[in-house]
C-alpha cells in the first residue's frame, strides 16, 4: 500500500508520520506559529506521494481546515478527518457527550488497546496538557484525567506570580536552594508525582498489571523518572488515527 500521511494537530505542535498498515514511520513535528506552513513542506519531504492523508487534532477548526487545504493542494487528496465517536476499532467511549473527548486521547487509547486487546492499559500523553487514561481489556475505555503540561505550568507560574521566570523542567535533586532550581525541579518532579498518583488511583478500580504507555513531546523528559515499565511510544496517537481512518474506510 502507498503509505498514508497522518497528522495529529496538537495544541503546541503539528505531528505527522507515515502509516504503512502496521506501524507509523518517519515521525516529524513542526511547532505552531506564523511560519508552520513554510516549515511543513521541508519537514514532510517530497520523496513520495501519500496514498491518503489523515487528519485528527484538538487545535482550532481554522487550522484544521488550512491543513486540509494543504493536503488537497499539495497531494490532490481529500483528507480523512478523524473525530471522536461513541465506538471505534472495538473501543467504547465512556463520555456521556462522546465528542467532548479529545481525539488525541481517543486515538492513543485505541492504538494501545489494539496492541494488546486482552490487557489493561494506562496511557500517558505528556503534551501541552498531560493526560492519563485507563483502558480495560477488550476496548473497555474507562476515561482518565487531564492536568497542565510542563510548558503550561511554567507559563502560569510566570504569569500569575510577581515575576517567577519561565523555565524548562529539570530533574534536580530536591530540596533546592534557589528560585530557578525550585521551579525547574518542582515542575519536573511534580509532573512525575501527579502521573504516578493518578495511575495508582486509577488502578484501585481494578486491573491486573497494566501495559503502561508514554507518549507526547515531554515523554523523553519523563521517561527516565517513571517506573521502567512505561513503554515510550512516540507515534501512538498517529497510529490510532490511522486505525480509525482505516476502519472508517
Ligand atoms: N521540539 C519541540 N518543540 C516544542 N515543544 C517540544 C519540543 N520537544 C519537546 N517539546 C515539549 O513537548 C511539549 C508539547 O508536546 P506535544 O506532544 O507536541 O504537544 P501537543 O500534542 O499538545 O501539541 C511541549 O510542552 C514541550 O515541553
Ligand atoms: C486534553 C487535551 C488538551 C490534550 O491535548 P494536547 O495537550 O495533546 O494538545 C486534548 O485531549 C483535549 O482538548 N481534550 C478535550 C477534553 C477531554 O478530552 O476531556
Ligand atoms: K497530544
Amino acid at each position: 500500500m502507498a503509505e498514508w500521511l497522518v497528522f495529529d494537530a496538537g495544541n503546541s505542535r503539528l505531528k505527522f508520520g507515515w502509516w504503512d498498515g502496521v506501524r507509523i514511520n518517519r515521525l516529524g513535528a513542526v511547532p505552531w506559529g506564523s511560519r508552520w506552513q513554510e516549515a511543513l513542506d521541508p519537514a514532510v519531504g517530497d520523496e513520495m506521494a501519500p496514498g491518503a492523508v489523515v487528519i485528527g487534532g484538538v487545535s482550532d477548526p481554522e487550522t484544521l481546515s488550512v491543513l486540509g487545504r494543504i493536503a488537497k493542494d499539495r497531494w490532490g487528496l481529500e483528507p480523512l478527518q478523524v473525530c471522536t465517536t461513541v465506538h471505534a476499532c472495538g473501543v467504547r467511549n465512556p463520555y456521556p457527550e462522546p465528542a467532548q473527548l479529545g481525539v488525541d486521547r481517543w486515538a492513543a487509547v485505541i492504538a494501545a488497546s489494539w496492541r494488546a486487546r486482552e490487557q489493561w492499559h494506562l496511557v500517558v500523553d505528556a503534551g501541552t496538557a498531560v493526560t492519563v487514561d485507563l483502558v480495560a481489556p477488550d476496548g473497555d475505555f474507562r476515561g482518565g484525567a487531564i492536568f497542565p503540561g510542563a510548558g503550561v505550568l511554567s507559563d502560569s507560574l510566570n504569569r500569575r506570580t510577581a515575576g517567577l521566570p519561565h523555565l524548562a523542567p529539570e530533574f534536580l535533586p530536591v530540596p533546592t536552594q534557589s528560585t530557578p532550581d525550585a521551579i525547574r525541579a518542582g515542575i519536573a518532579h511534580g509532573l512525575v508525582g501527579a502521573i504516578l498518583h493518578l495511575e495508582r488511583s486509577m488502578l484501585e478500580e481494578g486491573g491486573s498489571v497494566p501495559c503502561r504507555w508514554l507518549t507526547g513531546g515531554d515523554a523523553k523528559l519523563l521517561a527516565g523518572h517513571l517506573p521502567g515499565d512505561h513503554q515510550h511510544a512516540p507515534g501512538l496517537v498517529l497510529e490510532g488515527l490511522a486505525r480509525i481512518a482505516e476502519e472508517a474506510g
